[in-house]
């Protein structure tokens, strides 16, 4: 890539596709195109065509997906499976058919075996059954990487996908019910903290920013308690604490990247890293039948190349309870935290084993105690 190289990040006003864009801007990359969904809706086909064929980008980041945490994935699951089959399959066709010069993929840790083995080596895909509450998105995600690494061994393009842990950071979905498990807490606790301090204020702001349901900081105190309280956060009454509900036993294992350092780690292999590098490194792990075939270019390649995706995570993990403990520790909130079990777990463990991402050149810096601080600080910004 060249500073002035069209470059097309799609999802560009997401968690990742922000970052992204920021990290691109202040690389110095001039040509940078982005589309908000209502501008380029690109579950039409006809639409995202003419896109491609008017744009010309040279460059793509595929980060336009639905996205959402484990309850919105389990709930919506025709639309998880056929918008992200959709949105994938106009992107990655049309980047080949107007000859794109690399496109990155962003999948997720969720296509591996429910059971996996940890840490979940690349090579642990489709080895055995997917977790159900995320199977129709784990379904489209594996659909991705297979067009990616299918277009570049039929037609020679330079696709690469990459599978990120959970990711936490600016710009991230808020929402109570819709969320992943990070950004729902922190703002599950600073309510709850809001209501310890019986800061009004503080409340409205909250609720005029980010509505819920409806509601927002111009309603009535029995309106907005009765809010936080369908969302599991109370008040505390009289010598009684408040309290904060997580969902789930909070036992599950999960591992959390900081947004911009995902960006990173993208914007490093889109400048550095191509599909001939990847099966190189997936050679030299040892762990498929592209072995001996490291020295030959990608299109004259025989026999089978697969699980050339990439693991992008730090390679450490902590219990939801932990998380919540830590969350809870950084906001200053003293209240009781309390488990839902009638709502899902999901998968146990996910940790990535990150060998392959380390040996292509990229490391996280980020822990989760300063990432924590860090989006506290930007939330209540
Ligand atoms: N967040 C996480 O923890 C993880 C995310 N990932 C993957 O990373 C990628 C980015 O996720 P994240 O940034 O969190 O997602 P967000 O929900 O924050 O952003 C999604 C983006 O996709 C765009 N988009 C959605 N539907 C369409 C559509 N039909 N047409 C055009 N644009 C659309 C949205 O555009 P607009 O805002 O204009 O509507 C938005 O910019 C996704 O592929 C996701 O699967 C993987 C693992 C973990
Ligand atoms: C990134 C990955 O994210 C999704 O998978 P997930 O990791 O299971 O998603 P999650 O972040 O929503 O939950 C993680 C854990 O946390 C628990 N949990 C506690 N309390 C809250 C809570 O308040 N909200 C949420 N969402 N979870 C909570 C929750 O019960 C679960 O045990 C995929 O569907 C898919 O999108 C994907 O790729």
């Amino acid at each position: 890539m060249n500073k002035a190289s069209k470059i097309y990040v799609a999802g560009h006003r997401g968690l990742v596709g922000s970052a992204i864009w920021k990290i691109l801007e202040s690389k110095g990359y001039t040509n940078l195109t982005g589309k908000t969904s209502s501008e380029l809706n690109l579950i039409d086909q006809a639409a995202t065509e003419q896109f491609f064929q008017q744009e010309k980008p040279e460059y793509v980041f595929l980060a336009a997906a639905k996205v959402g945490g484990i309850v919105a994935n389990n709930t919506y699951r025709a639309e998880f499976l056929y918008e992200n089959l959709a949105i994938q399959n106009n992107v990655i066709h049309n980047a080949w058919k107007y000859g794109v010069k690399k496109l990155l993929f962003l999948g997720s840790t969720c296509i591996y075996p429910r059971e996996s083995p940890q840490p979940m080596q690349e090579e642990y895909l489709l080895t055995s059954p997917l977790e159900y509450t995320n199977e129709p998105y784990a379904i489209a995600k594996i659909a991705g990487i297979k067009l990616c690494e299918s277009y570049n061994i039929q037609h020679g393009t330079n696709f690469i996908s990459v599978m990120p842990t959970n990711l936490y950071g600016p710009n991230d979905n808020f929402d109570l019910e819709k969320s992943h498990v990070l950004p729902a807490l922190l703002r599950k606790i600073h309510l709850g903290k809001c209501l310890e301090e019986n800061n009004r204020e503080a409340i409205q702001q909250d609720l005029n920013k980010r509505p819920i349901e409806g509601i927002t900081g111009n309603a009535s105190s029995t309106e907005i308690l009765n809010i936080l309280k369908k969302y599991g956060v109370t008040p505390p009454a009289g010598e009684q604490s408040g309290s904060v509900e997580i969902w789930g036993t909070g036992t599950p294992l999960r591992e959390f990247l900081w947004s911009e350092e995902m960006a990173d780690a993208c914007v490093f292999l889109m400048e550095n890293i191509d599909f001939s590098d990847i099966i190189e490194s997936t050679s030299l792990r040892g762990g498929d039948t592209t072995k001996k075939q490291s020295q030959q270019t990608v299109s004259n390649l025989p026999g089978e190349i697969r699980n050339t995706h990439i693991n992008i995570g730090t390679g450490k993990e902590i219990s939801i309870k932990a998380i919540a403990k830590l969350i809870a520790q950084t906001v200053g909130y003293n209240g009781k935290l309390t488990f839902n079990t009638s709502k899902p777990d999901g998968t146990l463990r996910k940790l990535t084993d990150v060998n392959k991402l380390h040996s292509l050149g990229w490391h996280h810096k980020i822990e989760i105690e300063e990432g924590i601080e860090k989006l506290y600080r930007w939330y209540t910004s």
